[in-house]
């Protein structure tokens, strides 16, 4: 079976709030992304890289490939206004007969095991969704009558990259127009008709998303490779 990542890195990080997109940033010695970028090329030899980069940092992004990667297994093309605008960009590379990882590559921290445990599920089901356990008590906020009221947290789960199809579910399912409540590909399948099967995710596969998250990031991955030298 063929294999793609699509990697999505096209947005600009507004959270973030730094001088350049947060994918670009520096953790440890080396770009957010390559962290990813490296953990799927590992996780199977056959697997193919569609990266999706901001048009004006393409150049930034092939330097990173060129400097750290095999350039025959990864493809570039340009990000679009939203995440669900780079994915339908991303998807444009991808073969019709393939199992197809929807990453972002601010979630650097992936592993292969959960990339091989996403793998499996779509293979046998069609779709795997990563997700996880909330930690901490959950309440819904009623707009109207600006009130809230506690939510059974053993219903709720919160969900991760990377989201993984069959082309022939993820492909046609990305022809729709887009709605604000694509937030990931599980609501883009949805919205074409079919249920998602969740697979546990991992609690450090956590999203870059605000400068703490940059700190945390830092501090898994130094205990990681503390662990690789023992
Ligand atoms: N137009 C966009 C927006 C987001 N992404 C990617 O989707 C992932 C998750 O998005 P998010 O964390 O929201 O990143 P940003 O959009 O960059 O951040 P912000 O929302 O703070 O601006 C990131 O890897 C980001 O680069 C993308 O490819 N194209
Ligand atoms: C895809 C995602 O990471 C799943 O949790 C998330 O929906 C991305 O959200 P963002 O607001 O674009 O960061």
């Amino acid at each position: 079976m063929q294999k793609y990542a699509v990697i999505v890195a096209g947005g600009t990080g507004t959270r973030m709030g730094s001088a350049i997109p947060k994918q670009f940033l520096m953790l440890h010695d080396k770009p957010v992304l390559y962290y990813t970028i490296r953990t799927f090329l590992n996780a199977f030899d056959d697997l193919r890289i569609v990266l999706v980069l901001p048009e004006e940092y393409i150049d930034m992004g092939r330097e990173i490939i060129d400097a750290y990667f095999d350039d025959n297994r990864v493809q570039i093309t340009a990000g679009g206004e939203t995440r669900f605008h780079s994915v339908q960009n991303g998807l444009r590379l991808v073969g019709k007969d393939a199992v197809v990882f929807v990453h972002d590559a601010v979630r650097c921290l992936v592993t292969i095991d959960l990339i091989h445990r996403c793998y499996e599920n779509a293979l046998e089901t069609g779709s795997a969704v990563p997700a996880i356990r909330v930690r901490d008590s959950v309440r819904q906020l009623n707009e109207e009558e600006n009130t809230n009221e506690v939510m059974d947290r053993s219903r709720v789960v919160l969900v991760q990259t990377p989201q993984t199809f069959h082309s022939r579910i993820l492909l046609p399912a990305f022809e729709i127009d887009y709605k604000e409540r694509f937030t990931d590909e599980a609501t883009v399948v949805e919205a074409f008709g079919l249920k998602v099967s969740l697979v546990p995710g991992d609690e450090t596969n956590i999203k870059i998303t605000r400068p703490v998250d940059l700190l945390i990031a830092e501090s898994i991955l130094k205990l990681e490779m503390q662990s690789q030298d023992n």
